[in-house]
Order: C-alpha cells, then structure tokens, then sequence
C-alpha cells in the first residue's frame, strides 16, 4: 500500500556526491495476498561512505538490497521507483535500463553484493582459486594464467587470508574465512559499492567484529561505498556514517549516525537502540519493543507502528506519515513520525520522545492531545480517508 497523494520522498543529504540515487522505490510480492514489502524508499549513497540499514527481522531490508540491485526475482515485483548509479567516469546510469550482459556485467564491476548466508554459497566442489579466477575470467578475459593467479593472491591477502589457501575447499576453511573470501570475490573487480545483507550474522562475535574491521580498513583503502544491513543496530552505530532505519517496508528514520546515537527521532529507534547492548559502553538494562512488526499483506491504516508505539495519538491511526526533517535535534535527521509535523504537533514531540527515552510498558504510555486538523490539512493522509 503506498501512501497516494504524499509529497515526492525527500531527497536525502547526498546532492551530487552520490554514487547511487534511490527514488521512490516500491516493492511486492504477489501472491493471493500480495505483500508490500517495500514503500517509497529514497536514500543517497554518498561515494566512500557505509549506510547502514536497521530494521527487524520482515521490515523489508534484504528486498530492499535485492530490488536496488536489480536482483529481486518473482513473485517479487518493482511496482514504482528508480535506481541511478553516477559513475565517476561517465554519464548516470539508470539501472531499469541494464538487461542482460550489461547488467551482468554492471553487477560485479560497479556494484557488488555479497548476501545473507553467503559464505555457504561458495561451491563445495570447486577449489577456491577456481572461484576466484572465474571471476576473472568472466569479466577480465584480456587477464593471462599468470596475472589472474596474481590477482587471486592479491585478494586473498587483502582480506586476510593466506595463499596457501588458494588450494583449499569451502569445506576446510572456518565460517569467518569462508565469509572473508566472498567479500575478496565481492571485491575483486573494484566495485563502487558493495552490498553487504547480514555479511557476519552467522560468526561468532570475535571474528565478526574482525571482518568488520577489514571492510572499514579495504574502503579506506580503495573508496567503495558500502550499503550495511543488519538487524543490529549497536553494530551499525559502530560502522556506519549514515543510518536508515526501517519499519514496515518504509524508512522511518534517516540520519548521520552519529545523530541517531545521541538523538533518535522516531519511537521505533528508540525502542531499537534499547534493544540491543552496546558493543562497547557500559552495561545498561535492556529493553525489547513488545508486539510484532505488521503483517505487510495486511498493514494497518495509518503509521505502521501505531500497535506498538507508547506515543500513540489518534492521527497515527489514520495518516502514514512521510519522511521529512526533523524539527528537533540535527539538521541531517528525517523522521516519519507525526509527532514531528508541526501541522499536528507544534509544540514539537513530548519531552520524554524528544530526551530519546521509550517506554517499552505500553500501559504508561503518554497521552497526547491533538489540535484539530481539516481534511485537506495534510498530504500524507490515506486515500482511504
Ligand atoms: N519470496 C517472497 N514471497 C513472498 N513474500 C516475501 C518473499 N520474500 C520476502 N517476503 C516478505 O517480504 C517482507 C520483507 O521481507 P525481507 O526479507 O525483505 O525483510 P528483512 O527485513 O530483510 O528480514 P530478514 O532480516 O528476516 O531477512 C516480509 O513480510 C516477508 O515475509
């Protein structure tokens, strides 16, 4: 369900510096009961940085990873949006465009991924030197026998590994190898950007935060732009420069990491970021968000996260709000919350939303009273209304 007769998804911080444009991306999933998994998602991704991208288990990130690359594959479906790679050497380039060999190829040339559960897709018959040369035989065919061995080497070291494992099989290496030589293959024909979906979830927290520490060192050292997702945020406040946080197929939030660390907008980040603990800080009580996510073939009119929301008010039920500045806070940050639309809330979001504080006992939530508003008073409104 998108939301008809909102404004055109703001564009994010980025401007010209972006190596990849998002605009309006909508997703489903058709079936009986089609699923939207994804709705009017506009992000920039600006050259050399990590966008992270939050959200629990169904809220639509890997779709999201999938449709921005031109991988998503039937039932589902692109139903609106557009996706622009700006190359530093050449013209834009829209991704609806590509078909075939040129999107194979723009796929590991200009943007690699490198997928939830990856490291068991490496072929258990096949020597890991074989892997890696295929990649360049396919799109490096100019390369003879010995270069293409060199450049094996060459990636095999930069992520850490040995050559002597050249020879081996998936099955000898360990997870966190397995998943260090997916990222050189992800690597190796020096992409812009690399789509990382849940890259290290699966390792254990030593050899995780180890390959986190490679990407963050491989970037610095060659300038590809990372899109990071995860379920995690503590991880992502760690690595990322910009955040996008995900609820319901939508980006409810969207800001400087470093923002969102000090001043989360939206409830649902609060609740996320008292979620999980700090990699770091010191130790604190944690606090889950109680319900569940929306069931995206059904959603609920209004704000997808009224069911779970301690600062619910009776507009959330009927508008979906549309991502736009915050009014509080930083400059970079937009949020899709009523409370931050100074139409419905001009006195701005309760003190306790505003000091970054969820109350996870749905039960004290806080009562808001909320001005009168014309029907006309407001564009994200539901068509249905
Ligand atoms: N092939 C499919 N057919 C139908 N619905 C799907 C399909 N794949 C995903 N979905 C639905 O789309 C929604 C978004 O799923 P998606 O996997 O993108 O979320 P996610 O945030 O990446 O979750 P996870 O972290 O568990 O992968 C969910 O409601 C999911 O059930």
């Amino acid at each position: 369900m998108t939301v008809e007769g909102a404004p055109a998804p703001p564009v994010p911080a980025g401007g010209t510096d972006a190596v990849l444009s998002v605009r309006g991306l909508n997703v489903v999933y058709d079936g009986t009961t089609p699923v939207q998994a994804v709705r009017d998602v506009s992000f920039d991704l600006a050259r050399g940085e990590v966008l992270g991208i939050a959200g629990e288990s169904g809220c639509g990130k890997s779709t999201l990873a999938y449709a921005m690359t031109r991988l998503l594959k039937p039932p589902g479906r692109l139903l609106a949006g557009e996706v622009v790679f700006r190359p530093d050497d050449g013209p834009p380039v829209d991704l609806s465009t590509l078909h075939g060999e040129q999107l194979r190829r723009f796929r590991w040339n200009r943007v690699a991924m490198v997928f939830q559960g990856a490291m068991n897709a490496l072929n258990p018959v096949l020597s890991v030197r074989r892997q890696l040369a295929d990649v360049f035989t396919a799109h490096r065919p100019e390369l003879g026998r010995r270069e293409r061995e060199d450049r094996c080497r060459e990636l095999l070291d930069l992520v850490g590994i040995g050559p002597e494992r050249l020879s081996s099989y998936p099955h000898e290496l360990s997870g966190g190898m397995r998943q260090r030589v997916m990222i050189a293959m992800a690597m190796a024909l020096r992409p812009d950007v690399i789509v990382m979906d849940e890259p290290t979830t699966a390792l254990d927290v030593v050899v995780q935060r180890d390959i986190l520490e490679e990407i963050d060192r491989l970037r610095a050292r060659f300038g590809f732009a990372v899109v990071f997702i995860t379920h995690d945020l503590s991880l992502l406040l760690e690595i990322s420069d910009r955040l996008a946080v995900m609820y319901g197929g939508r980006i409810v939030e969207y800001g400087r990491a470093a923002d969102i660390h000090t001043a989360a907008h939206h409830p649902y980040t609060v609740g996320l970021l008292r979620s999980f603990p700090s990699l770091r800080g010191p130790r604190t009580v944690l606090h889950g968000i109680p319900g569940i996510p929306p069931d995206l073939s059904r959603p609920p009119p209004g704000c997808p996260f009224t069911a779970r929301c301690p600062y619910v008010f009776d507009a959330c039920h009927r508008i979906d709000p549309a991502l736009r500045p915050a009014q509080t806070g930083t400059a970079t940050s937009q949020v899709a919350c009523l409370h931050y639309d100074p139409a419905i809330r001009p006195d701005g979001p309760p003190p306790e939303l505003r000091a970054g504080r969820f109350d996870p006992e749905p039960a004290r939530a806080v009562t808001v009273h909320e001005p009168e508003v014309g029907p006309d008073d407001h564009a994200d409104r539901q068509p249905s209304e």
